[in-house]
């Protein structure tokens, strides 16, 4: 597909760009920012544009505000990190668009940064709405696409907007992540294992009716597992399940059965009697989860047989944390599989703000052969799937 890059734009000069950048970063209770990857991936193609004049207007979303102002999401700990990171002030607008935003992108210098406000206070993000994606270009002449852990949403700023800006063209982060992706993945060598946890069980359980047909091994641990258990008739008590996606579950332990790839699910979990860093906890095997309590990590035998399973892998792919490893009580799984991973013998790949931020935490980064930005966005890319903000960018089919 022929997309056009940054750098192959041949005036960037007092010229108004619209980056498209994800800034979805973990942050604690107080909004600190606790791992900053993708603002920092971003840099490079920011630093570009400030360097070729050009005057960068920056947009993202963080969390899921759900088309409504809420103060908790706004981008401005992002904006701040991003002046530190680029040694240079980035101004945080109000707004996405609007009478004050517009004075704000008027009075831009070349070299200058604004940082429009997270993009889902708008319910016409999610719904593509291109109406919105007009408003959103605020004058904008090229738009830049750098955002690649949010590319497989069709999203107004990733992908309508591509309808509403003459020059479109991605950035640096994008050409990494794809360019990595295509070398390590399209003929990945086996066995390849996937390991899968995390809280967006909807989105991502759905992903395995097709990965079931491309890895020899799953590992399911963290929120998604317990759909499965559920679907196999254990009592999961209050922990995260999406009932609605129960028959799906089924459908691929099924298919996995059928092709011979191994299924692996927790056999045992920390339950706690709260969603709390000081809740009452205790190890249970997965069959004995009492009525009214909820299972936050997996326990010490699950991260051995999960350890276990990787011991002749010779590609793994990790999105997703074992537990809510934000809380110690419950970080114990997502540290010992981010160890196992660490220490195989694998080429091993990393996927997704939180697991990025746990294998940080767990102090084995620098271990892991490769960290992607998206989580969601590359176990799509391994579906076979084309995202739709990288279709968006082809140019050949645009004009
Ligand atoms: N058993 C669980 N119950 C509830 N939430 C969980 C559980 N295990 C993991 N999580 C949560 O999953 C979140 C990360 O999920 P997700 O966004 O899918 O990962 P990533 O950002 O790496 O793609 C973390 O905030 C973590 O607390
Ligand atoms: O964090 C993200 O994806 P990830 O959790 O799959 O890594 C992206 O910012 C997309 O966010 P979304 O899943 O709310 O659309």
């Amino acid at each position: 597909m022929p997309i056009r890059y940054i750098d192959q734009i041949k005036d960037l000069k007092d010229k108004r760009i619209f980056i498209r950048v994800d800034f979805n970063v973990p942050q604690d209770d107080k909004g600190n920012i606790t791992e900053d990857t993708r603002i920092a991936g971003a840099v490079p193609t920011i630093k570009y544009a400030v360097e070729q004049g050009a005057k960068v207007v920056l947009a993202s979303h963080l969390g899921r505000p759900k088309g409504e102002k809420n103060t908790k999401y706004t981008m401005a700990p992002a904006a701040k990190r991003l002046s530190e990171l680029l040694g240079k002030k980035v101004r945080q607008a109000p707004d996405c668009f609007g009478p004050e935003v517009s004075a704000l992108l008027d009075a831009m210098k070349p070299g200058d940064v604004v940082m429009l406000e997270n993009v889902r206070f708008y319910p016409g993000e999610e719904k593509n709405d291109v109406a919105f994606a007009r408003q959103l270009t605020n004058g904008c002449e090229i738009y830049v696409n750098d955002a690649f852990a949010v590319s497989h949403r069709a999203h107004a700023s990733v992908e309508a907007i591509t309808r509403c800006i003459p020059t479109i063209a991605a950035g640096f982060l994008m050409r990494n992540e794809m360019t990595f992706f295509d070398k390590a993945m399209s003929n990945p060598v086996r066995p390849l294992v996937a390991i899968l946890g995390g809280a967006k069980v909807s989105g991502k359980l759905e992903v395995l009716q097709t990965l079931v047909n491309k890895v020899d091994k799953i590992v399911i641990g963290g929120g998604m597992a317990f759909t499965f258990l559920k679907a196999m008739g254990y009592s999961v008590g209050k922990s995260l399940v999406e009932d609605e996606l129960i028959p799906t579950a089924k459908k691929i332990m099924d298919k996995a059965q059928k092709r011979g790839v191994t299924f692996y699910l927790p056999v045992d979990c920390i339950v706690a009697n709260a969603f709390e860093a000081t809740a009452t906890n205790f190890i249970t095997p997965v069959q004995e989860i009492p009525e009214g309590w909820m299972a936050l990590d997996i326990g010490p035998a699950s991260a051995a047989l999960f350890a276990e399973t990787l011991r002749d892998a010779k590609t793994v792919i990790w999105n997703g944390p074992m537990g809510v490893f934000e809380m110690d009580a419950f970080a114990r799984g997502t540290f010992s599989v981010a160890e196992a991973v660490g220490n195989c013998y694998a080429t091993t790949i990393i996927g997704g703000g939180d697991t990025d931020a746990a294998v940080r935490k767990a102090g084995v980064a620098g271990k892991v052969s490769y960290i992607s930005t998206g989580g969601g966005a590359f176990l799509e890319l391994l579906e076979g799937k084309t995202l739709p903000g990288v279709k968006a960018l082809d140019i050949k089919a645009k004009k």
